[in-house]
């Protein structure tokens, strides 16, 4: 049986470079198996926060919560030391990550990239984790695609081979860093109908950072609103999409980016 997908607890947290704050006290809730996006204006640290959910980034300050198991961090003596490499790499091994920017190895097959994982740190049969990935493959639409290399993919169907990726390890939440930002206009639709159809089917949590405003209206449980560090707003679709806040109305009519 798949495990239960995971929960996300964000307390308090704060995040500077220099004396730019990135991050300002942000509190955040979101349940398992529910579709957030975080929406916001450019610099209001949508990604920060992201990154700092699978603690690809450090948090000066506050708490994130993954079903319960804080991230990133364990408390001795009282205080908070950051984990072990390897006691990261397990947190991480259950949150999957699609960045803006694909990440997948240019040496490897679309086939090898989606295995890769699946042997080397889930340390799956080889034949296993092909099947596997051949399965996520043809999820995304791409098993005809096993034996090629990125650089003879699109743009959109690399990312779908990232997405087959992350799925394939079967995380308990995803993590999408603006998903189809890099993408020529005509290759957007295609990533997001990938990412709509796991929303409605998989029983994985996700969180998407997305300037697609009409995607989130459509996928979301949660919209979050960030902006100048802060969460601005949390709610359904009906509440952010019906804020009278100038700030809000402004990003939504398209006045504010
Ligand atoms: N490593 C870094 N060093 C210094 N400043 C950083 C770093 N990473 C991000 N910033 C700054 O932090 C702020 C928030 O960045 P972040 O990428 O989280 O914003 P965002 O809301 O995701 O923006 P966008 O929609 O443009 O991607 C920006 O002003 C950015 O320039």
């Amino acid at each position: 049986m798949k495990p239960h997908s995971h929960s996300v607890q964000i307390r308090n947290v704060s995040k500077r470079y220099g004396s730019l704050e990135v991050l300002r006290q942000v509190s955040l809730d979101v349940e398992a198996n529910t579709v957030t996006c975080i929406l916001g204006p450019s610099g209001s640290g949508k990604s920060t926060l992201l990154r700092a959910i699978n603690h690809l980034i450090s948090i000066d300050s506050g708490v994130i919560r993954v079903s319960d198991e804080v991230i990133g961090y364990e408390q001795r003596d009282n205080r908070l030391f950051e984990l072990s490499d390897r006691d990261l790499c397990r947190q991480r091994s259950h949150i999957g990550m699609v960045f803006q920017s694909f990440n997948l190895f240019p040496h490897l097959t679309v086939l090898e990239n989606v295995t890769c994982g699946l042997i080397t740190v889930r340390r799956a049969p080889k034949a296993d984790a092909i099947a596997t990935a051949q399965h996520f493959l043809d999820r995304v639409g791409l098993a005809h695609k096993a034996g090629a290399y990125p650089a003879q993919l699109s743009g959109g169907q690399q990312q779908r081979v990232a997405i087959a990726r992350a799925l394939a390890m079967q995380p308990r939440l995803i993590l999408f860093d603006e998903p189809t930002s890099a993408l020529d206009p005509e290759l957007v639709g295609e990533v997001l109908t990938v990412i709509r159809e796991l929303a409605e089917s998989s029983d994985t949590t996700m969180i998407v950072v997305t300037h697609e405003i009409g995607f989130a209206r459509e996928v979301a449980d949660q919209i979050v609103f960030m902006d100048e560090g802060r969460v601005a707003v949390a709610g359904s679709v009906a509440e952010v999409f019906g804020s009278d806040s100038p700030r809000i109305r402004a990003f939504l009519d398209g006045n504010l980016k």
